[in-house]
């Protein structure tokens, strides 16, 4: 529900809420308001702030994604200065005060609130509890649901907050992406015709439904079987927005040569399959610029353990009974969203939605759980979860725990420091941490990047003359996010490689270098984090990215640990070892 004249009030047909009413209901428009941007902030969580005095709302934001105005800074815009003093903002989950970055708790402790009402505690353990005790510390009140107060409604109101983040608290908790398993049956149960045939099952507004869950997912998983039969696109056809990448999971690599997916001006298509499999027909595939990743054996688990290292939060299982059934029986699916429309097509041998289980009782079905049911159009869309939310604020932290790095990695010890996602340790390391960076372009004329990955992905077009590059430089330095700044910048370079700066490949290494040493000599608490880790190999943790980072097994070549591991020599005024060591 979005506010048009920065304030509302909150009760329905005049009857007025009160106490634990009133804060539940606050919360739940914070997660509501936090759910817009699903698919958009990730890999980071979706927050919501709501400002109120007693029923009436007098501002609210919700964060877009990294790197753009916090939700907290929106809604006390929104506000003015004067309606903030003595007002309660609401916050759907605690901020996690990345790197320094404390424009999320400054903006209420400067505008005045006077408390604080807290969903849930930030899910990472390093952040967990700390933006709480920095605002307890400034005296303002901070009450955290299920700890400071308890009661149905507030339940009620916690649930909305672990729903409304759900992806973060599976990722957080198990250690792989949260996963969603979707699918299109007739009423006799069958996803496809016994010849293999199944468009369409659903309508057309169940399909647009399944649009919007591709557009909130990171990446969208089919098998072999369904890419052979069916040829999908697997896009969100809702224009513009978050597209998902595509992963197909083949162990044959019996694939057809030409294929939709094939196409990755579209969106990335990542193929998994078996070490060894087929290996000219690999070759084929990198040569469209598919990416291949081979596993050991493959299977549902190894695949998502590998999704959660490239930083994936949510999938979206978009394929048939065969991959459904071990994907399930190996736990790795936390939600079923199944698609059941008014229609019978028999047929002994058609495809169900989950293939063999094993179970040969009644007794040993899987009960799903918080099933909901919506009608949409002549289908009902019945949905339940295979596994709980895991809830983790029963975990209170000691203040120990709260500290922005890791205290059981002690660089002296550990010879090694991975770094990669912004959240983890050491995440302010990564190129994606949110700080800009004033740097001079080819005329000397300083220009503002919101963080390194800005300035390197717009360094590719950079100084060429076309008006497609040159608009793909002013998109990427006028989004906040880095993450969007990565997606610009390489969809560009997939569907306009002729327009890349012709000498690329020899300058990225000297723009990066550039960069960085702009970052680490701006900011003093990221220089000071960089020589903390003098004695420790500095390797970017991308399993994917051969060339900055390690890659899964050491392959890759680290050049971004190695540029890092330079400039902390020139720091400390050592001969830097030789970048191409
Ligand atoms: N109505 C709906 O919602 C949907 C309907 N369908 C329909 O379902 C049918 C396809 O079903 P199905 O063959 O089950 O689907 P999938 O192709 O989605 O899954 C099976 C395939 O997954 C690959 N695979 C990779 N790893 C494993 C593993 N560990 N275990 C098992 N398989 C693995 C294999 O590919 P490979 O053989 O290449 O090695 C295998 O053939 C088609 O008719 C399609 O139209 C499909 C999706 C959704
Ligand atoms: N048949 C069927 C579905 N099938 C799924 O959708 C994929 C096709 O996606 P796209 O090519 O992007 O339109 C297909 O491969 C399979 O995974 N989905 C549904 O919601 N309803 C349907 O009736």
């Amino acid at each position: 529900m979005a506010l048009s004249c920065g304030a509302g009030a909150l009760a329905m047909g005049g009857t007025p809420f009160s106490g634990h009413a009133l804060d539940a209901a606050h919360v739940q428009r914070a997660a509501g308001i936090a759910d817009k941007s699903a698919g958009c902030t990730s890999p980071h969580p979706n927050f919501g702030c709501v400002i109120a005095r007693g029923e009436r709302v007098v501002g609210e934001g919700f964060l877009y994604a990294q790197g753009t105005k916090c939700a907290e800074l929106q809604a006390v815009e929104m506000a003015g200065g004067e309606l903030c003093k003595g007002a309660t903002a609401y916050l759907n989950l605690e901020p996690g005060d990345c790197h320094g970055d404390d424009s999320a708790l400054s903006a209420l402790i400067q505008a005045g609130v006077s408390r604080v009402v807290v969903g849930l505690r930030h899910p990472l353990r390093h952040f967990r509890g700390k933006a709480i005790h920095s605002l307890r510390s400034e005296g303002l009140l901070v009450d955290v649901l299920g700890e400071d107060m308890r009661s149905k409604i507030i339940e009620d109101a916690l649930k909305s907050c672990l729903v409304v983040n759900a992806p973060l608290l599976y990722r957080a908790a198990y250690g792989i992406p949260y996963s969603v398993l979707k699918y299109a049956m007739t009423l006799d149960g069958k996803i496809a015709s016994s010849s293999g045939h199944a468009s369409w099952i659903s309508s057309k507004l169940s399909r647009q439904r399944v649009f919007e869950l591709r557009g909130r997912s990171d990446a969208v998983i089919v098998g072999g079987n369904t890419l052979r039969r069916d040829d999908p696109r697997l896009t969100a056809r809702h224009g513009g927005g978050h597209l998902p990448i595509r992963i197909v999971m083949s162990q044959s690599l019996n694939l057809p040569e030409v294929a939709n997916l094939w196409d990755v001006s579209v969106a990335h298509t990542i193929v998994t399959t078996q070490r060894g499999a087929r290996k000219s027909f690999q070759k084929l595939l990198a040569s469209k610029g598919v990416e291949v990743v081979e596993f050991d054996i493959l299977n549902p688990r190894d695949v998502m353990e590998y999704c959660y290292d490239r930083g994936y939060l949510s999938i979206l299982w978009e394929c048939g009974g065969g991959l459904a059934a071990p994907a399930i029986a190996s736990g790795v699916i936390h939600k079923v969203c199944a698609f059941v429309c008014p229609k019978i097509v028999g047929g002994l041998k058609a495809p169900t939605p989950v293939g063999e289980l094993g179970m040969v009782e009644m007794s040993q079905a899987l009960n799903l759980t918080d099933v909901s049911f919506e009608q949409i159009g002549p289908d009902m869309l019945i949905s339940g979860f295979l596994q709980p939310i895991p809830d983790l604020t029963p975990v209170i932290p000691t203040l120990g725990d709260t500290s922005s790095i890791d205290p059981t990695l002690n660089p002296y010890d550990a010879n090694i420091i991975f770094f990669y996602k912004t959240w983890d340790p050491y995440g302010a390391l990564s190129n994606f941490s949110s700080h800009p960076l004033h740097m001079p372009d080819e005329n000397g004329v300083y220009i503002t990047w919101q963080s390194v990955e800005h300035y390197y992905q717009a360094n590719k077009f950079v100084g060429v003359d076309d008006p497609i590059a040159r608009a793909c430089v002013g998109e990427i330095k006028s989004t906040g996010s880095p993450e969007e700044a990565a997606r610009i910048g390489r969809t560009s370079e997939r569907q306009h490689p002729h327009l890349m700066r012709a000498d690329w490949d020899t300058l990225k290494i000297n723009v990066m270098y550039k960069a960085l040493k702009c970052k680490f000599s701006t900011y003093p608490h990221l220089k000071s984090l960089l020589l903390s880790t003098v004695g420790s190999v500095l390797v970017e943790a991308s399993p994917h990215d051969l060339f900055w980072g390690g890659g899964r097994e050491g392959e890759g070549l680290n050049y971004l640990g190695r540029l890092l591991m330079q400039i902390r020599s020139e720091f400390l005024g050592e001969d830097p070892p030789p970048i191409n060591c």
